[in-house]
């Protein structure tokens, strides 16, 4: 059966994740302790596949995803779900909310509930660990007063009593999750794909803006776009880019080509079906049949046999 990492220990929201983005096939889970462990495991051959969280809808990038899908070899995205994130607050039975000092989660749930901790935590201490679970494990080893963490995790760490759910300060809040893998056969073009790459352009006048006018020139709808440092060359970033499309779409291929010429260098992070099905809007000179024309048309006036 194959092995597909997550960032654990059980009970995060990646490993909820992971179930979904794994759902169609039998697959043994493996907790990893960070997303860069998860992903290493990946490269190694270790494991099949690994499941990591991306993006959420308040806190924006999980930058310990990007860095580590950059900094070694590469690695592809080959699916994405995206779910809701609802946090409940975690402690030792016969513990009060007025009795807790010191807090633990991942700094992205910490992150989303800051108003919360604010007014029913004000002088707590607040814990950076490195996942929700591990927050609850580390109450029930007595580390933590408390933990902020799934809903889920109750089920596994059933020593802790719940004190408080539904605390985040956004309601409907999601994440999404890409299921990353060694490159290979990528998934096949559905009509309804993203595409993410990641590009390091030069600090020169024009470069950001005529890398996307490579996308907006082939009518290709950019859903994402960030940037994180080259950690070794202070004023130099990789770009971090999302578009709507497949890399087997004649737009996408094209824009491709285009950024890796006009780019110092272009990774390409995968292209897979978007969570949300919606298919990719193309505009009538950047259709598939457009391109074939095109292309036919550029073949014959080459070939001397127009008029
Ligand atoms: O720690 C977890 O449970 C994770 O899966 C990372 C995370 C943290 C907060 C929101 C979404 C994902």
């Amino acid at each position: 059966m194959p092995e597909i990492a997550y960032l654990g220990p059980p009970g995060t929201f990646t490993e909820q994740a992971t179930r979904l983005l794994t759902a169609d096939f039998d697959a043994e889970l493996v907790p990893c302790e960070t997303v860069p462990v998860a992903l290493a495991a990946v490269r190694s051959g270790e494991v099949l596949a690994a499941g990591v969280p991306v993006e959420n809808s308040v806190e924006g990038s999980v930058p310990a995803t990007l860095d580590a899908l950059t900094e070694d070899d590469p690695l592809i995205a080959v699916k994405e779900v995206v779910i809701p994130v609802q946090f409940d607050v975690f402690a030792q039975p016969g513990m009060t909310l007025g009795e807790v000092g010191t807090v633990a989660s991942h700094p992205h749930a910490l992150a989303q509930v800051r108003g919360w901790l604010a007014e029913a935590l004000p002088k707590a201490d607040v814990r950076a660990v490195s996942s929700t679970a591990a927050a609850a494990a580390a109450v029930a080893d007595g580390e933590y007063d408390a933990a902020i963490s799934a809903p889920v995790a109750g089920e596994h760490y059933s020593s802790l009593q719940r004190l408080a759910t539904g605390i985040a300060d956004v309601r409907d809040a999601v994440t999404r999750f890409l299921l990353v893998r060694r490159p290979g056969t990528l998934p096949e073009p559905t009509g309804a794909d993203r595409t993410s790459i990641c590009a390091v352009i030069g600090d020169e006048v024009g470069t950001l803006s005529d890398m996307l006018a490579e996308l907006s020139l082939r009518g290709i709808n950019l859903s994402r776009i960030e940037s994180r440092p080259v950690k070794d060359h202070f004023g130099h970033y990789r770009f971090y880019l999302d578009f709507d499309g497949h890399v087997a779409d004649a737009r996408i291929g094209e824009a491709m080509a285009a950024l890796q010429r006009r780019c110092d260098s272009v990774r390409f992070l995968g292209s897979y079906p978007k969570a949300d099905r919606k298919p990719a809007s193309v505009r009538p000179g950047s259709s598939e049949q457009a391109f074939r024309n095109a292309a036919e048309w550029l073949a014959a006036v080459r070939a001397g046999r127009l008029a």
